[in-house]
């Protein structure tokens, strides 16, 4: 399956609200001026196609969707192809909900451990049209897409084959930590746009990072959330694996989001090889001060 991007997420939550200052204020996205998701959604991008990232006000934090954008409809034919070979059962969206989407056509389905995704082509691009929040230097998005997902699955195993057999993610690397895996997993030349790692019984979202051009980006932001005192969840920090300079900050939400500049990237897929490394960090991401994740729903065990 030809999956070339992270295009989209969508999240409902009672404090959809707060993100119209959260959002542009302190991380620097910028607003989509569209009322396609309703009074209700607040809708941000971090580059020139509209509503990237959407808050519907809702009774819980939820990821609704993660969307995926395939290169154009021959693509996204084949992968509903490949979803239905595997016994996926796939659902098209009506033209209402390719219009809400900002895409010319999208498909919808289910993974193994409960979170809804879009596989769509032909998103809104409106050239010149980002404005950002607050003085930036702009975001890594292009062929990177928005950022990236990293999602706690109960079965590892099963979604890894998942993401990788059907979807057709590759592995970049794995890290173990406190006992647990983490998977990360590329789609282009981002060193991972998907991560994935297994607790028993639990799903959730954990966090989205979002990547800016510039460190100074990252320094701003830093010092907006501790002059606001939004709790930090991770302090700044060096990753071991993709050398992404962070720090983490509680969302609005329960999820988290990544804030970070000058990841290393993918650049010749065929000669990438696997590793597997013991910490995460080459120094810092401590935890912060924030409470324990409220990004982690329990899953009913399966029927049977
Ligand atoms: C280790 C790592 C490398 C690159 C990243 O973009 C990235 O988000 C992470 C994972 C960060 C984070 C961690 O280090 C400790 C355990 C965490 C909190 C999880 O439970 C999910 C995310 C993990
Ligand atoms: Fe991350």
């Amino acid at each position: 399956m030809k999956i070339t991007s992270l295009g989209y997420l969508r999240v409902e939550s009672p404090n959809a609200k707060e993100w119209a200052t959260f959002g542009p204020e302190v991380l620097g996205l910028a607003v989509s001026e569209d009322l396609a998701g309703g009074p209700d959604t607040v809708s941000l991008t971090n580059d020139d196609r509209p509503g990237r990232l959407q808050i519907s006000e809702g009774p819980h934090n939820r990821v609704q969707c993660i969307g995926w954008e395939l290169p154009g409809a021959g693509d996204l034919a084949d992968a509903v192809a490949t979803l239905e070979q595997a016994g996926v059962t796939v659902e098209r969206g009506t033209a209402e909900e390719c219009r809400a989407a900002k895409v010319r056509q999208l498909v919808r389905f289910t993974d193994p451990a409960g979170f809804t995704h879009e596989l769509f082509y032909g998103q809104l691009v409106v050239p010149g049209s980002f404005r950002p929040g607050r003085g930036t230097a702009g975001f890594v998005t292009r062929g990177q897409g928005l950022g990236h997902v990293v999602l706690v699955v109960p079965d590892l195993t099963e979604s890894l084959d998942f993401f990788c057999t059907v979807l057709g993610f590759r592995v970049s690397d794995e890290i173990d930590f406190d006992g647990n895996t983490l998977v990360f997993l590329h789609v282009n030349p981002r060193h991972h746009s998907l991560a994935i790692m297994g607790i028993p019984g639990m799903r959730g979202l954990h966090h989205l990072m979002l990547q800016v051009e510039d460190l100074d980006d990252v320094g701003i932001a830093h010092q907006l959330v501790l002059d606001r005192q939004i709790p930090l969840a991770m302090t700044l920090g060096r990753h071991a694996n993709d050398r992404m300079l962070s720090f983490y900050v509680r969302s609005p939400s329960g999820f988290e989001i990544e804030y970070g500049w000058g990841a290393s990237t993918v650049d010749v897929p065929d000669q990438w090889v696997v590793t597997h490394m013991k910490s995460t960090s080459i120094w810092g991401h401590r935890p912060g001060d924030a409470p324990p994740p409220a990004c982690l729903e329990p899953v009913s065990p399966p029927a049977s």
